[in-house]
């Protein structure tokens, strides 16, 4: 006779984690099966190794700003790239370690190995067969690599490997301009790699507003040169890999090939739940409830390749650990979408993107940073932020940036999204002076000036002073 547990979950990523917090208060009679490496994708290769590289990219950029400050010498700084990957990886282990330490808290619950589902209540794994009343499914995703551009070998990196390297070459060509190309052509470009960017799709780092669009690439270019529009392919030739896009012909010392991620589901036997695959292979999860179709099974995280982010991986395994352990499903509302990305300055998409809002009426309302006040003084004037709102209500629906602290406005954007805010809810909320949020307060009034008038006792009403030093 097999062993029977009351949950089991398949992946020891965040998703996973989430589960077991929620499956652990309400039963001990679970099992965490983990295949490859435990201390989840974030930790290891995902969020964290990329953000350590893109902040010390950023703080050796800085030094451009110097001269115009009045700090002079900033020519003679010069890079330490081992002692930059050094702490990546040394930050990155601690990360990982506190990951790590839920999971070797687990002895014999948590078990090394890949699982195979047999069935909605049994799978196989270290040629053990387990059985679970409910089963979680969370195995994350891997970076896309064409089968031929493998024989590229060590030329080759994705974001498993980049973080891995000593050094980094003179060299690189970034292929895909989603999230990770962008973020990672940018640091490497700021960290004195010759870096060339080819992206298919003439949009980056997915925005869909073709003015912030617009904006976000003519600020990339002026650090590195884009390429966009047309596939990529790659061949290994004696000086390195020839990049060919379109009429564009480079020869580089490595690439890194960040074509997006697929859901880690070959092999693992979802065939044999019995319910219909889409054309990826993938069943049918309800996003409210993490629930496969009506069985027993959950799916949450990058494998179900809903929102392929870290807090919403985080709030699937959330949803299916409860879920897991209940009798019902429980249905639950998911958060405001939000979709930073670590560029400077930031890209984020918050609420409703433009693309989303196609088709509908909408008002949109603009700001671009330039002349703004604050960030004038910190050498920041660049970028553009455009904002959403309905025409009846002035209710905000969304909006798209590529504007500096755009991490930090993205949120307050959401938080106002998420409570039905509306322009003049805003405008009466107070700005302090001088903040790089008076930017957000400009695209507001451009919003308002839409709008009909509120009464003059209200301080929503009260307007810019056209003066850099006071908006
Ligand atoms: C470079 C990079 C930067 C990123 N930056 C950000 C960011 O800034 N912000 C953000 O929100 N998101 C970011 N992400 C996305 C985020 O990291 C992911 O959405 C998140 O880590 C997904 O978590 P998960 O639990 O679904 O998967 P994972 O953490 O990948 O966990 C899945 C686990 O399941 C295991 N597994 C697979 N198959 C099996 C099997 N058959 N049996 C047993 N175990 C199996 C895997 O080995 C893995 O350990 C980034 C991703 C990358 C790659
Ligand atoms: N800051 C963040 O939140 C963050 C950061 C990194 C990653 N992520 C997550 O990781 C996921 C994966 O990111 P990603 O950027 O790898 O994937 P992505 O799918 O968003 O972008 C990949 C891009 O590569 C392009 N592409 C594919 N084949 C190509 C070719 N041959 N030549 C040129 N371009 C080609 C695609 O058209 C696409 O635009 C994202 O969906 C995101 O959710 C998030």
């Amino acid at each position: 006779m097999s062993e029977i547990f009351d949950v089991i979950i398949i992946g020891g990523g965040t998703a996973g984690l989430a589960a077991l917090r929620e499956v652990k208060k309400r039963t001990h009679n679970f099992a965490l099966i983990n295949d490859g490496p435990w201390g989840t994708v974030c930790a290891r290769v995902g969020c964290m190794p990329s953000k350590l590289l893109i902040e010390a990219a950023n703080a050796f950029h800085h030094r451009s700003t110097f001269e115009e400050f009045g700090i002079r010498g900033a020519g003679l700084l010069t890079l330490d790239i081992t002692a930059v990957l050094r702490r990546v990886r040394r930050l990155r282990d601690d990360f990982v370690a506190s990951t790590l330490k839920t999971t070797d808290a687990l002895g014999k619950r948590a078990i090394s190995g890949r699982a195979r589902l047999l069935g909605v209540d049994r799978l196989e794994v270290n040629g053990r067969e387990l059985r679970a009343r409910k089963i979680i499914i969370a195995t994350g995703s891997r970076p896309v690599v064409p089968a031929r551009w493998r024989t590229l070998g060590k030329q080759l990196l994705t974001t498993d490997t980049l973080f891995e390297q000593e050094s980094l070459p003179s060299r690189m060509a970034v292929i895909g301009l989603g999230p990770i190309g962008v973020e990672m052509a940018q640091a490497l470009s700021r960290l004195g790699v010759e870096v060339m960017a080819f992206g298919e799709n003439n949009t980056i780092a997915g925005l869909s507003d073709p003015q912030i669009n617009a904006v976000a690439r003519e600020l990339l270019e002026r650090e590195f040169p884009l390429y966009l529009g047309e596939k990529a392919d790659l061949d290994a030739v004696d000086e390195g890999v020839r990049v060919r896009s379109g009429a564009t012909e480079v020869v580089v010392d490595r690439v890194l090939v960040a074509l997006g991620r697929r859901p880690n589901i070959s092999g693992i036997g979802l065939e044999t739940l019995g319910v219909e695959l889409n054309g990826q292979g993938l069943p049918p999860v309800d996003p409210h409830t993490m629930q496969v179709a009506d069985l027993p099974v959950f799916m949450a995280g990058d494998a179900n390749q809903q929102i392929p982010l870290l807090h919403e991986a985080a709030d699937g395994g959330h949803i299916a650990g409860i879920n897991a352990t209940r009798p019902a499903p429980v249905y639950f509302t998911r958060r405001t979408p939000l979709a930073i990305v670590f560029a400077d300055p930031g890209i984020a998409t918050v609420g409703s993107g433009f693309q989303s809002l196609n088709g509908k009426k909408i008002l949109s309302g603009e700001v671009r940073f330039e002349h703004q006040g604050r960030a004038r003084i910190g050498q920041r004037n660049k970028g553009i932020m455009r904002l959403y709102a309905e025409p009846e209500s002035g209710r905000l629906l969304g909006a798209e940036m590529c504007a500096p602290a755009g991490e930090h406005m993205a949120h307050l954007l959401a938080l106002a999204i998420d409570r039905s805010l509306t322009v003049r809810d805003m405008l009466r909320l107070p700005f302090y002076h001088p903040v790089l949020e008076e930017g957000l307060r400009t695209a507001l009034r451009d919003l308002a000036a839409q709008l009909p008038p509120c009464g003059e006792s209200d301080l929503a009403a009260c307007d810019a002073f056209n003066a850099d030093a006071l908006d």
